[in-house]
């Protein structure tokens, strides 16, 4: 059973320190220390994000293993626990010298031990820094101090899709466990889901493509445009995620080119939120057009549905790599000379992924991984249960915590 307790963050609304805090480390340590007394119930461990070092200070107080929970790839918690040394080994250009490396000229990076060279363009503008002193570089340091320090490393990944880069966390001696694929919780506003579902049943057969962009990551109006006018003129079914805090306080024909709403309504539905894996699983999508977050692209890959990769940033990059050129069970959405979305780039991957060769293939290779997954649920020994309860063990083993207390 799962109970959750809601501690005080002495933060304002909208206020997202969560790397560094000392009334959450407080809040933390007196929830565990009550827990502790009362004896019952006292906590055997704490499972934390890695972008909250500060969490191994309260473990340490409390006499209690810190353990990570990477709600990514294995090969993303590489990167992010090798960035610092890559930094050291100054592969980043410093301020006002020619780029070494750029998006259209990468060079292989052969940095991270265990790990086969990977090309520089993996890694996103928005972590690129050469100065020490910067507060995220400052933060990195802490982050792989305490990673360090973390007796395993959760991740929600299955190890048959990456072997590669959990061989190199184990060659760098993390105790890196994978536990994938977990469920995500559901959201509000699935009341969608009889509409959606509906309206996919009026659908042929592989025939609609399917574009969300996860929880975070936004489209400014400009790319909005770009985007539905690449779908207008692919001719395709589309079923489209834009979410409320994407369109703020306007209504949707203010952000999207005019008349396209009308031009469009016999093939395309707009949604501010889809009941995501009921739609992958649905006969009638064809295709994804993602931002590659994990999550999606897990669950995608376990619907055997291929993709049309728009990586944004952060891991997307990483997951966008595993899905074109690892798994081949995707294709990447063309980008302009300063990474934005162009409609022509937009409409030929749409055709390409549901009417061309390579959409074909990547379906095919899709359905393969799902069938490697189903087989591997159905033989009923599910490696990541397997795995989570070992981890359950070990903690209790750890704590020297009996059945009966
Ligand atoms: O209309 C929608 C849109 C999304 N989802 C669900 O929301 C989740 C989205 O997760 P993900 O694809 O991972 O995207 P983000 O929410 O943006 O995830 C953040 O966290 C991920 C895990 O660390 C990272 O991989 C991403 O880069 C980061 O943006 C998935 O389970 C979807 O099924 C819905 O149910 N309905």
């Amino acid at each position: 059973m799962i109970s959750v307790h809601v501690l005080e963050d002495g933060l304002e609304p909208g206020d997202n320190s969560l790397f560094s805090n000392s009334t959450m480390k407080e809040s933390l340590f007196a929830f565990i220390h009550g827990e502790q007394e009362m004896g019952v119930s006292r906590p055997t461990c704490i499972v934390s994000e890695p972008f909250a070092p500060w969490t191994l200070e309260v473990a340490q107080r409390a006499g209690i293993p810190r353990v990570e929970f990477c709600a990514s790839n294995a090969m993303s918690y590489l990167v992010l626990i090798n960035l610092v040394h890559l930094y050291s080994e100054g592969i980043f250009p410093e301020k006002g010298s020619p780029t070494k490396w750029t998006t259209e000229n990468p060079v292989m990076l052969d940095h991270i031990p265990g790990l086969p060279p990977f090309r520089s363009e993996l890694l996103g503008r928005e972590i690129r820094f050469n100065d020490a002193s910067h507060p995220f570089v400052k933060l990195l340091t802490e982050i792989v101090s305490c990673s360090k320090h973390s007796e395993r490393v959760l991740i929600n990944s299955v190890i048959k899709l990456e072997p590669m880069a959990f061989k190199a966390l184990q060659i760098q001696g993390v105790k890196a466990f994978d536990v994938g694929p977990l469920p995500m919780p559901g959201k509000e506003e699935s009341s969608s889901k009889a509409e959606c579902i509906s309206w996919l049943n009026s659908q042929g057969d592989h025939s609609v493509i399917y574009i969300a962009f996860g929880s975070v990551a936004t489209l400014s109006v400009e790319e909005m445009h770009e985007l539905a006018s690449g779908l207008e003129g692919s001719g395709c079914s589309f079923m489209w995620v834009i979410r409320k805090d994407n369109r703020g306080e306007k209504e949707l024909p203010q952000i999207l080119p005019e008349g396209f709403l009308e031009r469009t309504k016999d093939r395309g539905l707009i949604i501010s939120w889809a009941p995501q894996v009921e739609v992958l699983s649905h006969r009638a999508v064809g295709g994804f057009l993602s931002h590659c977050g994990w999550n999606s692209t897990f669950e995608s890959l376990q619907e055997g549905v291929p993709m049309l990769c728009c990586p944004r940033f952060s891991d997307q990059r990483i997951n966008c790599h595993y899905i074109c050129e690892q798994w081949n069970t995707g294709v990447e959405v063309m980008r302009t000379d300063t990474g934005g979305l162009e409609r022509s780039y937009v409409e030929a991957g749409v055709k390409a992924l549901l009417h061309g060769e390579e959409g074909l293939k990547a379906r095919h290779n899709a359905q393969r991984i799902m069938a490697i997954t189903k087989k591997s649920q159905k033989e009923g020994e599910r490696h990541s249960v397997a795995n989570l309860q070992r981890f359950y063990d070990d903690m209790r083993a750890l704590c020297c915590i009996s059945d009966n207390p």
